[in-house]
């Protein structure tokens, strides 16, 4: 067996999950190379999903705040009304059924960053709602409402999975708008309650950000630590059929090996007798062989047999017939729905495909090249008028006999009668 075939292939795919796992340790949170995109696209459904199912819970929250617009901004309330039902919940509505309906093209890896986009300008246009309802109330308990982008701030950093630098654009958005809204608000606010609440959003937006940032390490590990285990089942599973292959051929002419035509026979057999259908076996044996090698040497022998097998590959129906090595310097093909009168033909075909190879035989006394004898049975009904394979590779091989007594380098079909050539009962 091939020691180097069976050499583990060294996978670039884990030692580059490795490399990131490793990685992983250090404060950066993008993947190397191509494992970003992938990570990303394993995650477009995830995002997707999160963003309908949260997306119209943040819509209700939202449409929620009229208590409150009621409670501390009660001058402003019939404009929160206008601001919150007729503009921003129309445009959520929209964004929403229009992302439900775009999954394809929001799960595309070229479209990924929309979802993000989506998620930022909603939460900004929230935010923006708020600003507008705290820069133009006169109720004395709006200047207490600013802390209201505390929820938006949750929503868009930590209840979306939007990347990291997505959620740190989302919180900063946050901040600006906050400020924006407590330094223009028609009611100032006192200086220490100005500084209080911007404490307040900046530990909320920072502390989130945390969250965000560790939750995604977190993901990005579980899908490296995924995509290991993908890359190692598939590389046992290719190691596997490496094996497989290995163990199935003949080392030296790259056929298949005896157990493996065994195998092979048996299935072609049993299909062939549940459809009534004919099985062929052709028998090769190369005709001299001892003298050949003892003229040309062993290694010329060796070289010979691959020869013979090629021309044996060559001269059978790919993929549907079968070639195995039996042993020595004996061939042999299996064909599957041929007739006697096929089989015959392809044993020609064979024997001829043989000697057009032109290998010289100087040793031989039949002929000058390299030449096989063929012997070939067939079963019409097998199970019918054959009991079993293993009967018809002897009936294959009783003709090989015959055709190795007569003159060699011709094919010779099995006949019950020839004399010396019955079966055992
Ligand atoms: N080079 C080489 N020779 C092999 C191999 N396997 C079997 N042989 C040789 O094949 C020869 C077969 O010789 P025999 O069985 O006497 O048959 P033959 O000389 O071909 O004579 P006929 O079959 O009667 O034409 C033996 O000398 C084996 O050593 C192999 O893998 N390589």
């Amino acid at each position: 067996m091939n020691a180097a075939a069976l050499a583990l292939p060294t996978s670039h795919q884990i030692v580059a999950i490795d490399a990131a796992l490793l990685r992983g340790r250090d404060w950066r949170i993008a993947l190397p190379g191509s494992l970003e995109g992938e990570y990303r696209q394993a995650i477009a459904e995830h995002r997707h999903q999160q963003l309908l199912r949260t997306g119209w819970l943040a819509l209700v929250i939202f449409n929620s705040f009229l208590l409150v617009d009621l409670l501390m901004a009660r001058d402003m309330f019939w404009q929160s009304v206008a601001v919150r039902l007729g503009l921003f919940t129309p445009f959520g509505v929209g964004v929403l059924i229009w992302a439900q309906r775009q999954k394809a093209l929001l799960t595309h890896r070229v479209w990924l960053d929309v979802t993000d986009l989506i998620v930022l300008v909603s939460g900004w246009a929230a935010a923006a709602c708020l600003a507008f309802i705290l820069l133009n109330s006169r109720d004395p308990m709006s200047i207490y409402y600013h802390a209201g982008y505390m929820v938006v701030i949750l929503y868009g950093v930590l209840v979306q999975p939007v990347g990291f630098l997505w959620a740190v654009l989302f919180g900063l958005g946050m901040l600006s708008i906050h400020l924006w809204s407590a330094w223009g608000a028609h009611l100032p606010l006192p200086h220490a309650l100005q500084i209080s609440l911007f404490h307040l959003l900046l530990s909320a937006v920072v502390l989130s950000l945390a969250a965000s940032y560790l939750v995604e390490k977190a993901r990005r590990r579980r899908f490296l630590l995924m995509r290991r285990d993908q890359a190692m089942t598939e590389q046992l599973a290719e190691v596997n059929a490496t094996l497989r292959r290995l163990s199935q051929a003949d080392v030296l002419t790259g056929v298949a090996n005896r157990r493996h035509f065994r195998e092979h026979l048996q299935q072609v057999w049993e299909r062939a007798a549940g459809e009534n259908a004919p099985v062929s076996v052709l028998m090769l044996d190369v005709d001299h062989f001892k003298a050949y090698n003892d003229h040309h040497g062993h290694p010329a022998g060796d070289a010979c047999l691959q020869i013979v097998a090629a021309a044996v590959a060559e001269n059978v129906r790919a993929p549907i017939d079968f070639v195995a090595r039996y042993g020595g310097e004996e061939f042999v093909a299996v064909l599957p729905g041929a007739t006697h009168e096929v089989a015959l033909q392809v044993a020609e075909r064979v024997r001829q495909g043989v000697m057009d190879k032109a290998l010289p035989h100087s040793a031989s006394p039949t002929a000058r090249v390299v030449t096989v004898s063929v012997g070939v049975a067939t079963s019409a009904r097998p199970g019918t008028d054959c009991p079993d394979a293993d009967r018809l590779v002897g009936r294959a091989d009783r003709a090989l006999y015959e055709a190795k007594r007569g003159t060699r380098n011709r094919v010779q079909a099995f006949r019950d009668e020839t004399p010396g050539t019955q079966e055992p009962s």
